[in-house]
């Protein structure tokens, strides 16, 4: 089994992670990507209150059910406290370990990842799957990791931090991420009032 690890927030879930994930499958010939939902993201604590990690795994889930060959995962919820990859890339070695790991990543995460969490450990662990972002470079070595893979996508100028400023701004969201998430954000009234913690 060659197995994606697609770490992220995903607060919410859009079609620009969607779109990442099924053209890394492709590019590295992928079996299936799981969608491994953050429990806090500590890069991004201290800059705005983040949805509840249930609350986003539920949503990762109903948006993925229908969508062969991607999975969402709570094993870092289930570990608690704050993630990193590297225990993620751990834990399913263990689990597994007969799968080749394949860590997907976008071009801005790719960037970010000498500042992760025992970095040096990352690349005997899985390898590198890089899928271009727009507004980002494109990188083609990343830490020690041995010629990770590129994955083309077209670019898509969508971010989570666009979708909850359109909630906050009462502008459309259609077409930008899946309906069941639309279908999410208004149940529970999520990014009403998204404020940025100083
Ligand atoms: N539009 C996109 N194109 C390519 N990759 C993307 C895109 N949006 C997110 N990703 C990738 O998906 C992964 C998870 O991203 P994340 O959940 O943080 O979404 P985000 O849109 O970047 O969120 P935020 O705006 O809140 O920072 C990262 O590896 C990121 O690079
Ligand atoms: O391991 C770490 O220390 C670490 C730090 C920041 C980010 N990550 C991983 O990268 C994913 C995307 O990061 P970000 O900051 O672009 O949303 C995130 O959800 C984690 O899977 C991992």
């Amino acid at each position: 089994m060659r197995l994606g690890v697609f770490g992220g927030t995903f607060d919410p879930i859009h079609i620009g992670h969607l779109v990442a994930a099924q053209n890394a499958m492709h590019a590295a010939k992928l079996d299936r990507v799981l969608f491994i939902v953050a429990n806090q993201p500590w890069q991004k604590e201290g800059t705005r209150e983040v949805t509840d990690a249930h609350l986003r795994y539920l949503v990762v889930t109903q948006v993925l059910e229908s969508i062969p060959g991607l999975d969402a995962s709570d094993i870092e919820i289930r570990r608690g406290g704050l993630s990193y990859s590297v225990d993620t890339l751990i834990e399913l070695n263990t689990a597994h370990p007969d799968y080749e790991l394949f860590l997907v990543v976008g071009a801005d995460a790719a960037l970010q990842m000498p500042t992760w969490e025992r970095a040096e450990e990352l690349s005997r662990l899985a390898r590198l799957v890089i899928v271009n972002r727009y507004g980002y470079p494109t990188i083609d070595n990343v830490l020690d990791f041995d010629e990770p893979i590129l994955a083309e996508m077209p670019w898509l100028d969508i971010s989570s931090t666009d979708l909850r400023e359109r909630v906050r701004d009462h502008r459309p969201l259609q077409f930008l991420l899946p309906e069941t998430a639309i279908d999410a954000i208004e149940v529970h009234s999520l990014y009403r009032g998204d404020e940025v913690i100083n």
